[in-house]
């Protein structure tokens, strides 16, 4: 068949999708919802769709300007994307029952994880589950341990040289929060063995790539498409063997050991191991969506703070000041939990960091599986996609004074008695990287740990600069509604005096 009969095909699909959803009930309850980025009549909203790939960002700003305070919509192919930004009707929405208005239901929805993960919704809801307990209430990896981790995969990633060299800031922040990930989630060795890493490197990239493709195809087309093309199995297969060893090991320590097993919550495996998991496919699948919602994020946001710094000396020598006080200097530094709670700059940073960069243009996406209504008689029906205008509200000056400006140290509480421990995982309805509210990520603990970390560890042992000693940091990539660091960009390091 040719290309532009395939086409002709394609778009008479989607126009009849249109014009047969526009008389359906879920068009009407959105009917008096003002739209923004196209019109809202049958068909020619495909238009809209089009018009958000391109410039997603500018339409949710430009919704967010005209109608703050209240509701917008914005086309999807094949779907509503409704915006609230009402502060009691977001209350609302983040107390919805899960069966009604769900995060992971929308996440699900746009990594097509029926053919891309190999499991459907309640796959994903039973998943998830599983990841919200262990994280939030047994998993708790030592800062040694990790530490232990961190600097070997530094030695790797960074040169020992007293020059300036230039690492490739992205991929080497991806590198080193993978096995600092993994580290957590199943122990060492397996989380530095490269063929394991690379396993998960292709599950996440088939991920992306398969949400990709799915997303472009219509519905009906999906199965037939997954019958031959199959993304998952391939790197499932892969992990299972390379975990079962590791596993078994677990398993016979657990049980040489009984209750009081030391081990049992230093990672994620050893916690599912204890808590009687035994079908090793199972924990395979575990492992691979926990690296899907931890290794991105942390590593992306560990890259806007390298440019940030890299783009500052004093801010480099503030915080390297900060830490020599708290940690102790170079090679000796001590990296406890106590320790870095004293970090309150460096908190401030991240937090300042992830304010100003964050991860896109949206908040706590939810799909709503059942028709929701708020009290403002909004009904949000059922399949519509509602999210908050993230990028929006962290820049706003209502929300943060000069909010389009970078402030480093915008967050620095004052120390004492009484004082409430500085945290940048602590979500609030204006400060929303993590989410917030009872979906808010269950592994920001984890991630403001290794972030820390990470960062308190390259300015003891190492001085920072853009290439070409630039004090502007390099542009970010749009991708729709995500935000992602420059992924080309290199920043030049050099080994301080100190380091052993
Ligand atoms: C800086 C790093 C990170 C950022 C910015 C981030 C951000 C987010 C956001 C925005 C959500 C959705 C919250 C919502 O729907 O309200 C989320 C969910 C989630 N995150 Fe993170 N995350 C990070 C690191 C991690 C890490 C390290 C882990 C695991 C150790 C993790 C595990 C999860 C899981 C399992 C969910 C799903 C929770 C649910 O739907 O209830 N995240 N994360």
């Amino acid at each position: 068949m040719e290309l532009a009969t395939l086409f002709y095909l394609v778009a008479a699909v989607y126009a009849l999708t249109w014009a047969s959803r526009r008389f359906s009930y879920a068009e009407q309850c959105l009917e008096g919802l003002p739209t923004v980025g196209g019109p809202s009549l049958p068909f020619f909203s495909f238009f809209g769709a089009i018009h958000f790939l391109a410039r997603a960002n500018k339409l949710i700003n430009d919704g967010y300007r005209k109608y703050k305070g209240g509701c917008f919509k914005i086309a999807q192919f094949n779907r509503w994307l409704v915006f609230v930004t009402d502060p009691v009707l977001n209350e609302e929405l983040r107390k919805a029952p899960e069966d009604q208005m769900s995060s992971p239901a929308a996440l699900h929805q746009y990594v097509q994880g029926l053919y891309t993960m190999g499991f459907g919704l309640d796959g994903m809801l039973h998943y998830i589950d599983v990841l919200r307990d262990q994280l939030l209430r047994h998993v708790n990896p030592s800062p040694a341990m990790l530490y232990d981790e961190m600097s070997a995969s530094f030695q790797d990633i960074l040169p020992q040289s007293d020059d300036w060299k230039p690492i490739p800031a992205l991929s080497s922040s991806l590198k080193l929060i993978l096995r600092m990930s993994n580290r957590a989630f199943v122990g060492a060795p397996l989380c530095s063995e490269p063929e394991y890493l690379d396993a998960v490197m292709d599950f996440m990239n088939s991920v992306f790539k398969g949400a990709v493709i799915y997303n472009c195809l219509p519905a009906f087309l999906r199965p037939l498409l997954a019958r031959w093309l199959d993304l998952v199995n391939p790197c499932l297969d892969r992990a299972v063997r390379l975990l079962t060893p590791h596993y078994q090991a677990r398993v016979a320590e657990h049980a040489a050991a009984g209750a009081h097993w030391p081990g049992a919550a230093d990672d994620l495996l050893a916690c599912l191991v204890a808590s009687d998991v035994r079908d090793v496919r199972e924990l395979a699948r575990i492992m691979l969506v926990v690296n899907l919602a931890a290794v991105h994020t942390t590593s992306q946001s560990l890259t806007a703070v390298l440019y940030l710094l890299a783009s500052r000396p004093d801010w480099q020598a503030a915080l390297r000041a900060e830490a020599e006080a708290a940690l102790g200097a170079g090679a000796g530094a001590a990296y406890d939990r106590d320790a870095l709670a004293r970090l309150r700059m460096l908190d401030s940073f991240i937090q300042e960091s992830l304010r100003f960069n964050g991860m896109g243009a949206l908040a706590s996406t939810k799909l709503a599986l059942k028709d929701f209504a708020l009290s403002s008689g909004l009904v949000i029906p059922k399949g519509t996609l509602v999210s908050g205008p993230l990028r929006a509200m962290h820049l706003d000056d209502e929300n943060y004074p000069d909010g389009a400006s970078f402030q480093p140290w915008r967050f620095v509480r004052p120390e004492g008695e009484g004082a409430p421990r500085q945290s940048f995982a602590t979500t609030s309805p204006t400060y929303l990287p993590f989410g917030h509210g009872k979906t808010a990520c269950p592994g920001r603990f984890f991630a403001a740990l290794e972030l820390k970390m990470a960062t308190a560890f390259l300015l003891l042992n190492y001085d920072i600069k853009l290439e070409g000693d630039a004090t502007e940091v390099p542009p970010p990539s749009w991708f729709i509604t995500a935000r992602v660091p420059n992924y080309k960009a290199n920043v030049l390091v050099r080994r301080r005096e100190q380091t052993a």
